[in-house]
């Protein structure tokens, strides 16, 4: 059975897993916080690790994409897109006035993920914008957090399905401060992903630039230019080794078979940059 490492259970992480993966057998593994879920793939407890990386509201998880760079070495093996619906979640009975309707002056703190808790910010400020707010490991984390301290005044931004698991109440549906909200997710892991197909492929490079190279960026970007080779995105990360120096991950839309795609990364590479491949893998859209 396949075994799947996962941000803590009732996490949009898992339920996007198991959008991917349904009609697969799995064996889920949950860890509380993501360098853990990294871990237990690099280090063999695992096949595969489930890695947000994208967020239509917050953009780039910067610290993901910084674990996927610089420690581990995993291949991306898919990618998929998930919707991102966050709620917010408490003991009704202990946050409503007489009338049982939700009174927002009771909830004194709201616990959630950073980047779920980036996606509501505008709600937070104009309801709750005197509540403490707390970031934990996962919104699951923080739904089961406010479920074992009803009488706290604490309140959880999560899933719907983590409110009914843990017997809390969804106080208030769709926080998020814009519709649409998806994220999206890597799968990583040694090998790759067969449990579906996909008409889509990707491919994801890091480029190191050389050194006092004038114009070296320009002639990395014509090199996919000319070939008319798409890029989805481009990005830039701190090295971590000297200030003000940056890799540049970018995303092809074509598998690495394609026969154009190893020319361009050859002559990016001639001109001094170093390229590494990151994966090349299917791409998956939600039809939810
Ligand atoms: O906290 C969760 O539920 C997660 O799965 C983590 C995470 C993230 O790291 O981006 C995943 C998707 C949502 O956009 C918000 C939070």
């Amino acid at each position: 059975m396949i075994r799947v490492a996962c941000l803590t259970q009732g996490s949009v992480s898992d339920e996007a897993a198991r959008y991917l993966f349904s009609g697969t057998e799995v064996d889920y593994k949950y860890y509380r916080i993501i360098g853990d879920v990294f871990l237990a793939t690099a280090e063999g407890t695992t096949d595969y690790s489930i890695i947000p990386i994208e967020n239509t509201i917050d953009g780039s998880v910067s610290l993901h994409t910084d674990w996927l760079i610089d420690e581990v070495n995993l291949p991306i093996q898919a990618e998929w897109v998930y919707p991102s619906i966050q709620n917010l979640i408490g003991p009704l009975s202990e946050l409503s006035g007489d009338d049982g309707v939700l009174d927002y002056s009771r909830i004194t703190k709201v616990m959630s993920h950073p980047v779920a808790m980036a996606q509501c910010l505008q709600y937070l400020r104009k309801h709750l914008a005197h509540a403490k707010l707390e970031h934990v490991g996962s919104t699951a984390e923080a739904v089961t957090i406010v479920k074992d301290n009803p009488l706290s005044g604490w309140a959880a931004i999560g899933q719907i399905t983590a409110a009914w698991n843990n017997g809390l109440d969804v106080l208030e549906r769709g926080v998020t401060d814009h519709d649409n909200n998806f994220t999206r997710f890597l799968l990583i892991g040694p090998e790759p992903f067969s449990s579906r197909q996909s008409g889509t492929y990707k491919t994801s490079i890091l480029i190191t630039l050389p050194e006092d190279y004038p114009g070296a960026l320009h002639q990395v970007l014509s090199a996919f230019a000319w070939r008319k080779i798409n890029l989805s995105r481009i990005e830039s990360r701190p090295t971590k080794k000297k200030l003000g120096n940056y890799y540049f991950l970018i995303d092809i839309e074509m598998s690495l078979d394609t026969v154009l795609l190893p020319s361009a990364l050859s002559e990016i590479e001639a001109i001094g940059c170093q390229v590494r491949t990151l994966g090349s893998y299917p791409s998956f859209t939600y039809e939810g």
